[in-house]
């Protein structure tokens, strides 16, 4: 009987996030077609807005509707804590991640301005922040009080992270229901560029060394104690590269699975997602290990200065917008992409075609 209620327990964060997975679709060829039919309409040479063609057909095949409607735009910023910060391995102290957080909410911190000047919502969420965090303005969905040292212990259990990952799809449900057409990844964790690199490391089987950087500004010494707590968690842990739940509960973070779920959830609402920098693409990474056809949602936005991020991008397969030396997180090189994709669909609504406007095909 113990049995059965245990095996009952683990089935219900399992049923949830497969349930979601299989709602992810391929995208609507017709919608590409027809919007791809439409660019080559207007008055331009074909193919002549490179990105932005790709773009305004990649939203189409998304949304399945090749009419670009402007997108309400929400930036989920997910924050948690990290036990690995005990080793050393940033160049700021813990508190800051709470600290943080209230930076957000009272709107001062660099994301709020960049999504101010997008147009875009920032929601805030506890994940795993370690402290109380009491705020009207906060979504408290704190799965523990940040994760344990993984250069000592799991950083989670599975069904920690399985539960981080369900908290972020019913954040994409909730927020989708409420109108949001264009989600953006962000988040806060002092430390949190170890646990990223360290997923990195096995889920596209790099050496440390390649998948970690400087984070917050550590300086060599860093750098090295750095890989060396990535190695010893991995050798540790030993995550299985073939199951990402595995990998983020072992060795990630509830931010980073809290996303991996965002991913997915914006994904099976076809909705797509703009991908920030380094700590977000291995979020994505590991939602598209978990359900490969949400990659297709995915637009990169910019390549942050973070070494691993190259890694990552490539893993996906995608190639940034901008490049602009940024290394903050927060999903603050994502909203700077919005006026692109904002300019895909303005382009296809608001252009004239070679006939409407009476000029001359070559
Ligand atoms: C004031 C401040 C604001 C930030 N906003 C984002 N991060 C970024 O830095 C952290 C990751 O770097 P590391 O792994 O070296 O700690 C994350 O919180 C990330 O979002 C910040 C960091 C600080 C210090
Ligand atoms: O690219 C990122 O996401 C990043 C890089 C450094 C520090 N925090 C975040």
């Amino acid at each position: 009987m113990a049995n059965i209620t245990n095996k009952h327990k683990e089935r219900i964060p399992l049923l949830k996030i497969e349930q979601t997975i299989r709602r992810i679709l391929p995208l609507d060829e017709e919608a590409m077609r027809e919007a791809a039919r439409r660019l080559d309409r207007l008055t331009k040479p074909p193919g002549s807005l490179g990105r932005l063609e790709e773009l305004a057909v990649q939203l189409a095949g998304i949304t399945g509707d090749a009419d670009l409607k402007p997108m309400a735009k929400a930036i989920v910023v997910m924050a948690a804590d990290h036990g690995v910060c005990e080793e050393g391995v940033s160049a700021f102290p813990q508190e800051v991640t709470r600290q943080m957080v209230h930076n957000f909410l009272a709107g001062g911190a660099a994301i709020n301005v960049l999504a101010r000047q997008t147009g875009a919502e920032v929601v805030c969420v506890d994940i795993g922040v370690k402290g109380e965090l009491e705020d009207d303005r906060l979504i408290s969905r704190k799965v523990r009080q940040g994760t344990a040292n993984m250069a000592r212990e799991a950083a989670m259990s599975r069904e920690e992270a399985e539960r981080a990952i369900e908290i972020g799809i019913e954040l994409a449900e909730i927020l989708a229901g409420k109108g949001i057409r264009l989600f953006a990844t962000g988040e806060m964790g002092i430390g949190n560029t170890t646990p990223s690199a360290a997923v990195l490391s096995v889920l596209s089987d790099v050496d440390a060394e390649d998948a970690v950087g400087r984070g917050t500004g550590i300086d060599d010494a860093g750098m090295k104690r750095k890989q060396a707590t990535i190695r010893k968690a991995i050798a540790l842990n030993v995550p299985d590269a073939s199951d990402a739940i595995d990998v983020l509960a072992k060795v990630g973070g509830l931010e980073l699975a809290g996303l991996a779920g965002l991913v997915l959830g914006a994904a099976a609402n076809r909705r797509p997602v703009v991908i920030d920098g380094f700590i977000s693409t291995v979020a994505a990474l590991a939602a598209c290990r978990i359900a490969p056809a949400a990659k297709e949602y995915l637009i990169p936005s910019h390549l942050s200065e973070e070494k691993g991020h190259r890694v990552a991008l490539k893993e996906l397969g995608l190639e940034p917008m901008l490049s602009l030396k940024m290394r903050l997180g927060e999903g603050s090189g994502a909203v700077l992409a919005f006026p692109l994709i904002d300019a895909a669909g303005n382009v296809l609504r608001e252009m004239a075609t070679f006939d409407s406007a009476g000029v001359s095909r070559g």
